[in-house]
C-alpha cells in the first residue's frame, strides 16, 4: 500500500475518459465494494466539503439538481447529509424515472419532508445550487424542458457547485450538448476526465477539485495502458527540471543551445527568446540573429554569444555565419523561428535537414507549413512543434479541429509528422509520435499576450539542450517548460494583476516561480 501522499500524487496526474473510468469502476465492483457503499461515501465527502466551503448558518437554503442516474443519487446523498446539519434543502428533480438506487434515496429524502419540484422556479432563491443532474458518460443532447431550466441558471447568481462535471459537459471532448450547467465549482470524483482539461470545457467549470474516493491503483494501471493521457503536475514538472548538477562539469557539459530568430522588423522576438533561453540555466547560449540586431542582443544578454548573420535587403537572415570550426550539429538543441520572417525558409530548410534536436516555432512553423511536415518524418533527431491554433491548422489541416477535441487534434498530429506537438492554449496539450498526451491544467489567460510564446521556445530549447546528455523523453520536457511558463505567468498575475503581465515581465519571473515551487 502507497503511503497516502505518494498515492494522491500519483492519481493528480491521471485522466481518464468515460470508457476507462467505468472499466475501472467495474473492477471495483467485481472486487465487491457494493454501488450503494460507494455512492454513500462519495455523497458524504462531497457533502462535508460543501459544509467547509459554504457553512451552516451563512449559507442556508440549497438547492440540489437531481438527475435519473447515479450522479443524481450522490446529488440525493448530499441532499440528506446537508438537511441533517441544518440547512433547509430543496430538489429539483425534472425527470420522474430514476435508477433503482437513485430512487430509493429519493424516496427516503421525501420521506424527510425535503420537498422535490419539477419546475427549477421554486429554487430562485436558494443561496447554493448543487448540481447532480447528469454525470460521466454523458452523450445525448440535453433536451427540454431540462435545457431551457438550465439556461434559467445563467440568469441567477447563487453558485452552483456540480458533482463529477457540469451537467451536459461530454466527458472525454469537453463538448456542450445542446445546452450545459456553468459551475461555480467542480469536484471532480476519483479521477480526472479528460473533459474538464480540454479548453472548450473551462468557461462551464469554474474551479475544479479531484474529490478523491480511494480507487486502488492497481485497478488505475490494469485499465490505463499506455499511451496514457498525464496531467502536468508540479511534481511531474519540477522531475523533469535539470536542478541539480554534477559537482564537477563545465559550460558545455550542461547544453549548449543554438537560438535561430529575429530580423531587422522583428527584434522584440529574439531578444524575448534568449531571455527565456538564459532562464532554462542552459550552460551556454548562441543567439544567430542578423547582423543588425547583434548589439540589442549582446547589450541584453552579455553572457551570450551572438553571431551576427548577413542579412537580406529586407532585414531577415540570409544564412547563417557560424563561427569557425562550429555546425549545427555542435549544438544539444536549435530552437528557431519567432521574428524570421518567411524570407528565412533556407535557413529553416538548414536546419530540417540537419541532425540536432529542434524547436521550431512563429515563423519556422509558418515555413514548415509551407515545405510540408512530411520532411519531419526524415529526421533522425527530434522536432519539437509549439503551435497555437491558427499554426496548428495550416501545419495541419487534415487534423481533427484544435478549437475542439484538443487532445485528437494533437495526439494525431504527432502521429503523422512524428514531432512532439505542443499546442497552446489556455490548456496546452503535448503529444508525442507515440500517442503519449500531457495535458498543463493549470494557466493564467494573463499570458495571452504577444510575445509570450517566443519566451516559451526560449525556455524550452534550453530545458532540450540541458535534457540530451540525461534520458529524459522530449515530449516530458516541453510538458515541463509549459509547466514553468504557465506558473511564471500565474505567479506575474498575483503580483501584477492580469494585464501587468506582458512578455519581459514574464520573463523576470520564471526563476522566482521556480524558487517558490521548489522549496
Ligand atoms: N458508477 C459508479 O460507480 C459511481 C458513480 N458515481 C456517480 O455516478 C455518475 C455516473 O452515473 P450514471 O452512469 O448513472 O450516469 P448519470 O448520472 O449521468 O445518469 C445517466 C442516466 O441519465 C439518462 N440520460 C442521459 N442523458 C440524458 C438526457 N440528455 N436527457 C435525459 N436523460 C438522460 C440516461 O438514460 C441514464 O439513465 C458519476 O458521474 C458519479 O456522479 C459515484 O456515485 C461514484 C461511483
Ligand atoms: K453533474
Amino acid at each position: 500500500m502507497l503511503p497516502e501522499r505518494s498515492r494522491r500524487k500519483q492519481i493528480e496526474q491521471v485522466v481518464v475518459t468515460a470508457e476507462q473510468m467505468r472499466q475501472i469502476e467495474a473492477r471495483i465492483f467485481a472486487a465487491g465494494m457494493p454501488v450503494a457503499a460507494l455512492m454513500e461515501k462519495v455523497g458524504g465527502a462531497i457533502a462535508r466539503r460543501v459544509q467547509t466551503l459554504y457553512p451552516y448558518p451563512q449559507i442556508r437554503r440549497v438547492g440540489v439538481l437531481v438527475g435519473p442516474g447515479h450522479n443524481g443519487g450522490d446529488a440525493l446523498v448530499v441532499a440528506r447529509e446537508l438537511h441533517f446539519q441544518g440547512y433547509e434543502v430543496l430538489v429539483y428533480r425534472p425527470i420522474a424515472k430514476l435508477k433503482e438506487l437513485t430512487d430509493q434515496h429519493a424516496q427516503y429524502v421525501k420521506s424527510l419532508g425535503i420537498p422535490h419540484f419539477e419546475a427549477i422556479a421554486p429554487l430562485q432563491d436558494c443561496d447554493l445550487l448543487i448540481d447532480g443532474l447528469f454525470g460521466f458518460g454523458m452523450e445525448r443532447q440535453i433536451t427540454e424542458p431540462i435545457a431551457s431550466d438550465i439556461h434559467q441558471l445563467d440568469r441567477w447568481s447563487m453558485p452552483i457547485l456540480s458533482i463529477d462535471l457540469p451537467s451536459g459537459l461530454h466527458t472525454d471532448t469537453g463538448e456542450v450538448l445542446g445546452k450545459a450547467v456553468k459551475a461555480t465549482r467542480t469536484f471532480c470524483l476519483g479521477l480526472w476526465k479528460q473533459g474538464l482539461l480540454q479548453d472548450r470545457a473551462l468557461e462551464y467549470i469554474g474551479t475544479a477539485e479531484l474529490l478523491d474516493f480511494d480507487i486502488p491503483t492497481a485497478d488505475i494501471h490494469a485499465v490505463l495502458e499506455a499511451p496514457k493521457v498525464k496531467r502536468v503536475t508540479s511534481d511531474l514538472a519540477i522531475a523533469t527540471l535539470p536542478l541539480t548538477r554534477p559537482p564537477v562539469t563545465h559550460k558545455y557539459k550542461q547544453g549548449h543551445l543554438l537560438l535561430i530568430c529575429g530580423s531587422r522588423r522583428y527584434a522584440g522576438g529574439a531578444l524575448l527568446t534568449a531571455l527565456g533561453a538564459r532562464a532554462s540555466g542552459v550552460g551556454m547560449l548562441s543567439i544567430a540573429v542578423p547582423e543588425s540586431l547583434k548589439p540589442l542582443l549582446n547589450a541584453q544578454l552579455p553572457e551570450a554569444l551572438v553571431v551576427g548573420c548577413p542579412e537580406t535587403d529586407n532585414g531577415a537572415i540570409a544564412q547563417l555565419d557560424l563561427p569557425e570550426g562550429t555546425d549545427l550539429e555542435s549544438f544539444q538543441a536549435i530552437a528557431c523561428g519567432p521574428g524570421l520572417t518567411l524570407e528565412a525558409t533556407p535557413i529553416i530548410q538548414g536546419v530540417l535537414n540537419n541532425d540536432c534536436p529542434l524547436v521550431l516555432d512563429a515563423d519556422g512553423l509558418n515555413i514548415l507549413a509551407i515545405l510540408g511536415t512530411q520532411k519531419l518524418s526524415r529526421r533522425s533527431s527530434p522536432t519539437v512543434l509549439t503551435p497555437h491554433a491558427g499554426e496548428f491548422k495550416r501545419l495541419f489541416p487534415d487534423a481533427p479541429s484544435p478549437m475542439q477535441d484538443r487532445v485528437s487534434a494533437v495526439r494525431e498530429a504527432a502521429q503523422t509528422s512524428k514531432a512532439v506537438v505542443l499546442l497552446k492554449g489556455a490548456r496546452t496539450a503535448i503529444a508525442n509520435p507515440s500517442g503519449q498526451v500531457w495535458l498543463n491544467p493549470e494557466s493564467t489567460p494573463a499570458l495571452a499576450r504577444g510575445g509570450s510564446g517566443d519566451v516559451l521556445t526560449g525556455l524550452l530549447g534550453g530545458l532540450l539542450a540541458q535534457a540530451t546528455a540525461q534520458h529524459i523523453s522530449v515530449d516530458a520536457i516541453a510538458a515541463c517548460a509549459a509547466w514553468w511558463h504557465s506558473q511564471a505567468g500565474i505567479l506575474a498575475e498575483r503580483e501584477r494583476t492580469q494585464i501587468g503581465v506582458d512578455a519581459f515581465t514574464l520573463t523576470q519571473f520564471l526563476i522566482p516561480v521556480l524558487h517558490q515551487s521548489v522549496g
